[in-house]
């Protein structure tokens, strides 16, 4: 099996090496290509993995080819791999708001699938979002799923949810990341050393969302049981409702799933804007 992974920044570069390191015996060849490879030199002096800047190139020599540009680079992507035969290839994109319509047709291909994977596929524990062509090959279908299982949790979804998705689990980490943030940051407020606080908050969220995996109840519940009547919860609580918390934070999601719909509009010819 020869994989291509053409766009190696943020994101390609974590399926490089994750690739890597759970298929480096069963992968034939791992071909890697971005505009410029002396990026990539970590790779450089593996002799499974080979470099380079010609995308055309990375697509005729991979079974399966990941295609992990942005959204802006798309056109001139697709254009630069049209002359390839993707009849018994299967190209995989994480190109937000580019269409497997789109992809299939600039390149004449069947096996197109489209994934959605986040940031914390690093670590193994992302999530990633999967739509295949209805023309897709079902035992194509097979391995794809088996290069993305070191990622995480595959959730499979309609086309059409893939600006929410997008929303929610694709840029969702940021809003994470942001709040956390604010959260060790008002620890340093109130006087206690980054270190505290960072292991504070980042232990008080692991343990929080575990607790709704494993007991599985509506987060309310929970919320309505750390509420005790007169003490301190219930000021933060009546502090964050009166601020809109809760609203902001749904507006921020719509805010993006609206961009990526625009991305999508744009992307596909429907919005000239
Ligand atoms: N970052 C994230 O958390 C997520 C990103 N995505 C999506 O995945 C895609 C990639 O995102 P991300 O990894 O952050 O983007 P990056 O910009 O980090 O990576 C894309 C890479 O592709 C290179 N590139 C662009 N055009 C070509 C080309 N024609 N041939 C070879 N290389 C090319 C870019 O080079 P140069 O820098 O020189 O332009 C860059 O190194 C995007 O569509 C994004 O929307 C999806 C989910 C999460
Ligand atoms: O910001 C972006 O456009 C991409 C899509 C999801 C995460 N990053």
């Amino acid at each position: 099996m020869r994989i291509g992974i053409i766009g190696v920044g943020n994101i390609g570069s974590i399926l490089a090496r994750k690739i890597h390191n759970r298929f480096s015996m069963d992968v034939g060849m791992l071909f890697l290509c971005d505009r410029f490879p002396e990026k990539l030199r970590d790779f450089a002096d593996n002799d499974k993995v080979k470099i380079s800047d010609d995308p055309e190139k990375v697509c005729e020599q991979s079974d399966v080819i990941f295609l992990a540009v942005k959204p802006q680079d798309a056109d001139n992507l697709l254009s630069q791999i049209a002359s390839i035969d993707f009849s018994e290839k299967a190209v995989v994109s994480t190109m937000t708001g580019i269409s497997v319509s789109t992809i299939q047709k600039a390149l004449d291909a069947k096996n197109v699938a489209r994934i959605m994977p986040n940031i914390p596929i690093d670590i193994g524990k992302g999530v990633i979002a999967l739509y295949f062509s209805d023309s897709f090959e079902k035992a194509r279908r097979e391995l794809i799923l088996k290069l993305l299982d070191p990622l995480g949790t595959v959730i499979t979804v309609n086309e059409k949810d893939f600006p929410a998705v997008t929303a929610l689990s694709g840029s969702g980490p940021a809003f994470i990341f942001v709040i956390i943030e604010a959260l060790i940051d008002v620890g340093l407020k109130m006087g206690l050393s980054y270190d505290t606080s960072r292991a504070l908050i980042l232990d008080m969220i692991l343990g929080s969302v575990e607790l709704l995996k494993v007991k599985g109840n509506h987060p309310g519940e929970f919320r309505h049981i750390v509420t005790s009547p007169g003490g301190t919860t219930i000021e933060g609580i009546y502090s964050l409702e009166r601020e809109g918390l809760r609203g902001t934070i749904m507006k921020v999601l719509f805010d993006t799933y609206s961009r990526a719909i625009d991305i999508s509009k744009k992307a596909s010819g429907v919005d000239n804007t």
